[in-house]
């Protein structure tokens, strides 16, 4: 290794990739099981480098032959986080695959869906992965669009029960299960739809849209909390913050891991 002083820019560079990738290559797996098997590999590899420091031949060998059974392992069990993985890598970010115009949409079809007192629950896809929670339902592919959310929900239609997944300009999943929110008293009044977001915005950054069947009308989960009602263009100006322009996501979180502090996200739930 070069002496720092001799840090050619050359070097430089191949360190900034280098942090680069493995930046991205986490930001890849976060918030899917994935991300406790990266972390479990990087204890995993610093145990076998100590051995290696420390000359523990038997113990080092042993590491080394589990690692090299252990990445085949790893690629067969985890195959559907690496390809959800490497999709995310050659879609579209930001605004582009946000799709202003689908946000149009998703808000119309929800104003006309909570006036009309018919229940339903979207989960706009931010970085981390929904596959999971898509696979619990039917797949689709299309094109979002009023009329088409309409009638996913419409009473009686087959796939009206459950939750829509949207990624991008896309729905990509209908009559999902969501995971409830853990009943620990908070939201403990309301009903398994609105419990249903809020237990996937707590595990996901998803950005969850509510229709109320019960008393038409609408509001957001996020980061583990419920905002307040909102009206058409409440809901817009919303969606525009939180999806078009992108920020930067909350943290994801396992279940059982300490819930999220309140953050400026989302006013706060209205008495
Ligand atoms: N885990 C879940 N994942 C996705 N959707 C769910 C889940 N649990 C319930 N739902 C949806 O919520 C519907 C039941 O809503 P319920 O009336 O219990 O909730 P709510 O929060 O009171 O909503 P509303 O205000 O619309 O009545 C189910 O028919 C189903 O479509």
């Amino acid at each position: 290794m070069p002496p720092l002083g001799s840090l050619s820019a050359r070097d430089v560079l191949d360190i900034g990739l280098v942090t680069f990738l493995v930046y991205q290559g986490y930001m890849l797996v976060a918030g899917t099981r994935a991300v406790n098997v990266v972390r479990g590999i990087l204890v995993f590899a610093g145990v076998w480098v100590a051995a290696q420091l420390l000359s523990l031949t038997t113990l080092s060998y042993l590491l080394g032959r589990a690692g090299t059974v252990g990445l085949f392992a790893l690629i067969v069990l985890f195959q559907p986080e690496l390809r959800g993985a490497l999709e995310r890598v050659g879609r579209p970010r930001g605004r582009e695959a946000s799709g202003g115009a689908a946000l149009q949409d998703l808000a119309r079809a929800l104003e006309r869906l909570a006036e009309r007192k018919t229940g339903a629950l979207i989960a706009i896809e931010r970085r981390t992965p929904l596959g999971e929670y898509a696979d619990t339902g039917v797949r689709l592919d299309a094109v979002v669009s009023v009329p088409f959310l309409e009638a996913l929900f419409a009473r009686n239609a087959p796939l009206h029960d459950g939750g829509v997944i949207v990624q991008g300009p896309r729905v990509v999943a209908a009559g999902c299960l969501f995971p409830l929110q853990a009943g620990d008293g908070t939201y403990r009044r309301y009903g398994t739809r609105h419990r249903a977001a809020i237990g996937l915005s707590e595990l996901t950054d998803a950005v969850v849209l509510i229709a109320s069947e019960e008393r038409g009308s609408m509001r957001i989960a996020l980061g583990g909390r419920l905002g307040p009602d909102l009206n058409g263009n409440e809901l817009r100006e919303q969606l525009r913050t939180l999806v078009y322009d992108q920020p930067d996501s909350p943290p994801t979180r396992r279940k059982g891991e300490a819930p999220p502090e309140p953050d400026d996200a989302l006013p706060p739930e209205r008495a």
